[in-house]
């Protein structure tokens, strides 16, 4: 009898999720990653405790106030054992995140031949598709995503770009604008919360800081007992700034998989390995996963802020004392080194460690 041959990953990967969705193909072969008896417990987001905190009151036009200091600890804290929070009070109005998950939801919506206008090779990463191939033994994710440079803006490949939603290009330049904004106050806000210089993680980061958007869409999934819609990982960058319409991002905390709750009026900033370099260790980069639902879609929108390319960053000085000594080397281009070690299931951090 002829074995059953499993198609392999580059193979699966040139096809889209969702249309195995839509014919209701049930996973198989690489899509398979969740295993029946890991039983690690997962919490919902109904009770979810991830911090919330108010970006409102460390605008820079502010003076600083008992508000501002309580508010500061509260994000220390909330860096230094979630490594996230929900950050609300940061300018951007709920109807254009609307917006923005709107026109994100009606890319996906539309026939394949329109969004293969923007399809990308397997092996590539920017445009519309699937990451490329990880290594083998390592689950496919059960999710399509566009990927799309935003700044510094002469790296935007405007061909890669939907045309269609007509207002795609329009909201994604308006949101690419209001992140910059949040990331000053955010970088300022962490620095400040450490009593650094308030400009010292910006400088980190640089003129050429990058700023990269990912338009993730998790299909149903008949099975999500048996895939991930993105398998658990840290990010690469200095941090994420990201948002969803529906809860399926999960992260991990003492052992525990806490679910992100809806919260549409939020902005849900995770810290990535970048970060937790530069300060010293003392914020975390949590391992993050989300996780399919068998009758729900989802969207969810990343943007990833990275130092510029080949600028070295490292511990801060301030925070290197002798009983905190330097845990992390100085590092550069982190992110490609990163996005090898995802590849293999394994995390970078680790291999960075003094
Ligand atoms: O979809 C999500 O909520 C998670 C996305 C994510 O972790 C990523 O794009 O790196
Ligand atoms: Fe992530």
């Amino acid at each position: 009898m002829a074995a059953v041959s499993i198609p392999s990953a580059e193979v699966l990967l040139s096809k889209r999720v969702q249309e195995m969705a839509v014919t209701g193909e049930d996973p198989s072969g690489p899509y398979i990653g969740r295993n029946e008896h890991d039983d690690t417990e997962e919490v919902s987001p109904e009770n979810s405790p991830i911090p919330v905190v108010d970006l409102g009151c460390s605008l820079p036009q502010k003076p600083s106030s008992k508000e501002t200091e309580e508010n500061l600890e509260k994000l220390k804290s909330a860096l230094s054992t979630w490594g996230c929070f929900q950050a609300i009070g940061h300018g951007i109005p709920r109807s254009f995140l609307d917006e923005v998950r709107q026109v994100g939801r009606e890319f996906f919506q539309q026939p394949m031949e329109e969004k293969n206008k923007y399809a990308k090779p397997v092996t590539e990463f920017e445009g519309y598709g699937a990451d490329p191939a990880p290594e083998e033994g390592e689950p496919l994710n059960w999710s399509d995503r566009i990927f799309l440079e935003l700044v510094p803006e002469d790296r935007r490949n405007y061909r890669l770009w939907p045309q269609n939603p007509t207002s795609f290009k329009k909201t994604l330049e308006k949101y690419t604008e209001e992140i910059k904004r949040v990331t000053q106050i955010i970088s300022k806000s962490m620095a400040k919360s450490l009593h650094l210089e308030e400009n010292c993680f910006l400088k980190q980061f640089g003129e050429r800081a990058r700023l990269q958007g990912r338009f993730n869409y998790y299909s149903p999934c008949k099975r999500p007992d048996l895939v991930f819609g993105l398998k658990a990982h840290s990010d690469g960058s200095g941090y994420t700034i990201l948002m969803h319409d529906e809860p399926g991002l999960q992260i991990l905390k003492d052992g525990k998989w806490y679910t992100a709750p809806k919260n549409p009026d939020a902005l849900l900033v995770l810290m990535a390995d970048q970060m937790e370099i530069m300060s010293n260790g003392i914020f975390r980069s949590p391992v993050h996963r989300a996780v399919t639902d068998s009758e729900r879609d989802r969207i969810s929108v990343a943007v990833f802020y990275t130092p510029e390319d080949g600028k070295e960053i490292g511990p801060e000085e301030g925070l290197i004392s002798e009983e905190t000594p330097r845990a992390y080397k100085t590092v550069k281009d982190y992110a490609m080194f990163h996005i090898g070690y995802y590849q293999k299931g394994m995390r970078s951090i680790h291999a960075v460690k003094v």
